[in-house]
């Protein structure tokens, strides 16, 4: 079967987190579904999305269970003549959103504070 080749600039499309790849050692990988799998933090692997991670991969220096989960995230190979993009222009989209406390939880806590604070005033 051939092999579906990218640029770099088809790859920095793909810096969201609802669509993220990113390239390692010449090779295209969709880690959208593995973003918030990641052992090593959501974030820290979304910052590459869209652009080339391979020193970051390498630099960790990840185990053989790594190279098996990227293997199975292989979508294709960087087209050869495809020159890599300023990292500024390979910017993630966004960042990764953190789980803030629910506002509805606030809301729920401050009607209970009015009602004890009123029964309090009242007896
Ligand atoms: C698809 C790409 C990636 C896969 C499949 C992957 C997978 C993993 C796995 C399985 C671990 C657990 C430790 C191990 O088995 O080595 C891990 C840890 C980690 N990864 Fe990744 N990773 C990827 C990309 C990245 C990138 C691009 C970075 C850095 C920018 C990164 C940074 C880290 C860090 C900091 C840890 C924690 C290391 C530690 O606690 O010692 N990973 N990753």
């Amino acid at each position: 079967m051939a092999v579906t080749l990218y640029t770099y600039e088809e790859v920095a499309k793909h810096n969201k987190v609802e669509d993220a790849w990113i390239v390692i050692d010449g090779k295209v990988y969709d880690i959208t579904n593995f973003l918030d799998e990641h052992p090593g933090g959501e974030e820290i692997i979304f910052e590459n999305a869209g652009g080339d991670a391979t020193e970051s991969f390498l630099d960790i220096g990840h185990s053989d269970d790594a190279m098996k989960i990227l293997k199975g995230k292989y979508i294709g190979d960087m087209d050869p003549n495809s020159k890599p993009l300023s990292k500024k222009e390979t910017q993630p989209a966004e960042t990764v959103k953190k789980s803030e406390g629910s506002p509805t939880f606030a809301m729920v806590l401050s009607i209970v504070c009015l009602i004890i604070g009123y029964y309090v005033l009242n007896n």
